[in-house]
């Protein structure tokens, strides 16, 4: 399935019911999808129009990078199609649950199960082992971790053998890699990363962006990134790009260097 996106227009048909969303029978869901979703903060002279009528179809399984100037909106579009946040319009999907159809209870649960954080802080419990770090989201939830699935993630992320550690024993990549496990305990819809590399010096983030790439490849996950950084960005199968709320460009096969061109006639760096 493509990446759908406009901002300026729907250019996908408008979902339709609560449990189809608008793609043809037989065709899987997008792991996200945003249609007409806007957010104002504020209002009347002070409002800010932060997000401005995104539409957007996330396949499963792919790497996405959202990439924009500061203050283009891509906290905020992370944050409503992560279901932190609600939009002041439109309607957000993950799978085929509509989000914005949820009451509080519900939308957090749904956070809880079916969707993977990472950000730039690790946000790891000091008190708890590696492996209670990892398995803490099914706790929360009430689960019994799946141990041939805790094996298999923590194997993925390089960290066998380390299950028995403290946060504070480990580096800040070995760090980022106990909260990407955690992440995908869940085996979650979408893992969402908010600048997750942007504490590692060069070296530890192409490590950690490289295994992000691995959970796509080879567990089928789907992973949506905000970024700052080109590089970061190359690593995905597609880049979006937000400018003053709307999505303006995608870049499929990106590469640092087309990524950092486009990102400067956005006068990101100007
Ligand atoms: N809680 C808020 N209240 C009012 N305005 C806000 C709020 N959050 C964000 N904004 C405004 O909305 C716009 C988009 O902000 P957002 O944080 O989504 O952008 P961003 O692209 O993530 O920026 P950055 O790269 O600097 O983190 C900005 O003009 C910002 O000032």
């Amino acid at each position: 399935m493509p990446w759908i996106f406009s901002s300026a227009g729907r250019t996908t048909a408008p979902a339709s019911s609560a449990l189809s969303p608008g793609f043809h029978s037989g065709e899987p869901a997008p792991a996200v999808r945003l249609d007409a979703v806007s957010k104002v903060y504020g209002r009347g002279a002070s409002a800010v129009h932060a997000l401005r009528g995104v539409d957007l179809a996330i396949p499963r399984g792919s790497f996405t990078a959202v990439m924009g100037p500061s203050g283009s909106g891509k906290s905020t579009f992370l944050q409503c199609a992560a279901g932190l946040d609600r939009p002041s319009g439109g309607t957000v999907w993950l799978g085929d649950q509509e989000l914005t159809a949820l009451d509080e209870t519900a939308l957090t649960r749904m956070r809880r199960d079916r969707v993977g954080f990472v950000f730039q802080a690790y946000n790891l419990m000091p008190s708890l082992t590696v492996e209670q770090n990892i398995t803490l989201p099914l706790r929360l939830a009430g689960r019994r971790a799946d141990s041939d699935w805790l094996a298999r993630i923590t194997d993925q992320v390089g960290l066998t053998g380390r299950g028995g550690r403290r946060p504070a024993e480990l580096s800040g990549g070995q760090q980022q890699r106990v909260a990407l496990a955690r992440a995908l305990v869940t085996r979650p819809e979408v893992v969402f990363g908010d600048e997750p590399t942007g504490a590692l010096d060069t070296m530890t983030a192409k490590e950690v962006l490289a295994l992000l790439r691995r959970t796509v490849d080879d567990l089928g996950q789907t992973v949506v990134m905000v970024t700052h950084d080109p590089m970061a960005a190359s690593f995905a199968d597609a880049v979006l790009f937000l400018a003053d709320g709307r999505i303006v460009d995608r870049m499929a096969a990106p590469t640092a260097e087309r990524v950092a061109d486009r990102m400067s006639r956005l006068g990101a760096w100007a």
